[in-house]
């Protein structure tokens, strides 16, 4: 077992009370998973302050407290570790717990609003299929080889992460992709972690429930780029106006890729069709099974990593060409009578307007599109307006219904979501509360070679009221009702 001293190694401690030389079985933040031997590191969070729970940690027999502010009372035979920052000083230890695993393989971190499973997921298939052992930390699911683990979280907390990462490294991984969320930066998750490279897709309107303004929301995108280490790569997409500003202060050696610039990395749509995307990617042409214009930026961003990565580019662009998209991106099926249903993870008004856009690019004329969508319960109120107004522009028909309420009132976010229609697109949009109803609606109403979008669940098999997850899942939805009304 190792010592507290040896995984205090890279924290900046400001004071001690007790001995430094204890073991140490585990490391947690939760007073509820304190057993005997343990350290717990006291957290503020966004509902409650770990440091109101260092009392139960001590009953509950922990070893160790790190904290920002001690107790009143200490506690005999318990070390006590003063930190500045107890979200730094978890991820810190977590690496020394489980000895660095980030130093042992090679891993790249996306970061950005939309885009990130897709990239990773790109790219764990690529180079899998490039004869690598390689891990994989998404929002769908966690991945060792071929081995599945499920996700919580887009990133794991500290200690998941480090021991996930552990467990990559013993089973002989190399490469590790990852996303990284901006709550993830700011509550310092990847604190410790030594990353190869990092990717910027784009940033555009989510999650200001939680950072409060665009400009924080940013800023704590950019604290991923700022925290590479010199012989990182940090991979920018140049078409976001945001990208420079990402690498204003970064150590790592910066690379473009862009669709509209002329930069390292570059691509050009020839074609964009249900079968797929026919590009030019600096100066070679492939076809894709990836579709829609926003894919050729994941599919530009995997291909530049992997020759940033020193593999073969031909190779690269070979293997690319043969791989299909994540679960729940863009996931398409056409019904016996003719309909085309597409379930997308499109929950930010920039993945709804991108998707429709494709719909719209690749539908013929007499097509009609009828869009199901719903916004999140407490997540950013801001979008729910702009979603809904989206989803009217570029759709023929439009059902607006729930997903996840969590604590919220589904009518409530409804609500919200109907201020974003303008009065010349009431006609065409129906508000139908329960998400089976509304998918059954849009069958009903759907007529042959029509197209069904159900947006912003993806690859979720769950509907989440009330801190309960009752099983729910788009894809056997719309399946399960082409079937029962025989279309
Ligand atoms: C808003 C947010 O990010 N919350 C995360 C945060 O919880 P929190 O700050 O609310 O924690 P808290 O409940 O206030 O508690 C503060 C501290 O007291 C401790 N505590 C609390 C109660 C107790 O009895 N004892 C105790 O010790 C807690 O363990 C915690 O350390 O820290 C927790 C532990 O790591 C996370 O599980 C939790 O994720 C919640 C469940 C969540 O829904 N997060 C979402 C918003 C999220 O993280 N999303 C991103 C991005 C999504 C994307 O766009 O892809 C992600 O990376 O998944
Ligand atoms: N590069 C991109 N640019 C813009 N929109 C995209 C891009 N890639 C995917 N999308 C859209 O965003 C949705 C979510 O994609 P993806 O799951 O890859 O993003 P993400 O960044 O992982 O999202 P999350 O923050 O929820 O983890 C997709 O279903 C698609 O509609
Ligand atoms: N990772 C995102 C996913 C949102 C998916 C959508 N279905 C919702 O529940 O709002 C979040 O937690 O905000
Ligand atoms: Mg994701």
């Amino acid at each position: 077992m190792q010592l507290l001293q040896t995984i205090l190694k890279d924290v900046k401690v400001l004071e001690t009370k007790g001995s430094l030389e204890v073991p140490v079985a585990a490391i947690t933040f939760d007073s509820r998973q304190v057993k005997q031997g343990v350290v717990f590191v006291a957290v503020r969070g966004v509902q409650a302050d770990g440091h109101d729970f260092i009392g139960k940690a001590v009953e509950a027999e922990a070893a160790v407290i790190v904290c920002e502010q001690f107790p009143e009372e200490v506690a005999q035979g318990i070390t006590y570790v003063l930190v500045k920052d107890s979200g730094e000083a978890l991820g810190n230890m977590a690496s020394a717990f489980y000895d660095y695993p980030s130093k042992k393989l090679k891993l790249i971190g996306v970061t950005g609003t939309n885009g990130k499973t897709t990239s990773v997921t790109l790219l764990h298939k690529l180079f899998r299929e490039l004869g690598y052992h390689v891990g994989l930390l998404s929002t769908v699911q966690n991945q060792i080889d071929e081995d599945i683990m499920p996700s919580t979280h887009t990133t794991p907390d500290a200690v998941k992460l480090n021991e996930l990462l552990a467990q990559m490294v013993k089973a002989g991984c190399t490469h590790c992709f990852m996303e990284v969320s901006s709550h993830a930066m700011v509550q310092q998750r990847v604190a410790g972690l030594v990353f190869a490279g990092g990717v910027f897709t784009n940033i555009t309107h989510d999650h200001l429930d939680y950072h409060k303004t665009f400009e924080e929301y940013i800023k704590a995108k950019k604290l991923f780029f700022d925290q590479l280490p010199k012989n990182a790569f940090a991979l920018i997409n140049a078409d976001d106006k945001r990208g420079p500003v990402m690498v204003q202060n970064t150590k790592a050696s910066v690379h473009y890729f862009a669709l509209r610039k002329v930069v390292e990395f570059k691509a050009r749509i020839i074609d964009n069709t249900l079968q797929g995307l026919h590009l030019e990617v600096n100066e070679i042409e492939i076809w894709c099974k990836l579709i829609g214009a926003f894919n050729a930026y994941n599919l530009l961003g995997a291909y530049a990593v992997g020759v940033l990565m020193e593999e073969d580019p031909m190779e690269v662009l070979t293997v690319l060409s043969s791989l299909s998209s994540a679960a729940g991106r863009f996931d398409y099926t056409i019904s016996d009578g003719l309909i085309t249903g597409i379930v997308d993870y499109a929950h930010t008004p920039d993945a709804l307007e991108n998707v429709l856009n494709t719909i719209q690019e690749i539908r013929d004329p007499n097509q009609k599109v009828i869009t199901i969508v719903g916004c999140g319960g407490n997540r950013d109120a801001a979008k729910r307006s702009v979603m809904a107004d989206i989803a009217c522009r570029l759709s023929d028909k439009v059902i607006l219904t729930s997903d996840n309420p969590r604590f919220e009132e589904p009518q409530a976010i409804l609500e919200d979501m109907q201020k974003g229609v303008k009065p010349l697109d009431y006609k065409k949009t129906l508000s139908v509360l329960d998400r089976k109803e509304a998918i059954k609606t849009a069958c009903m109403l759907a007529e042959t070679r029509d197209i069904i979008l159900v947006a912003g669940k993806g690859h979720e098999t769950y509907q989440e009221v009330k801190g309960v997850k009752y099983p729910f899942d788009d894809k056997l939805v719309l399946h399960e009702t082409f079937r029962q009304l025989g279309k």
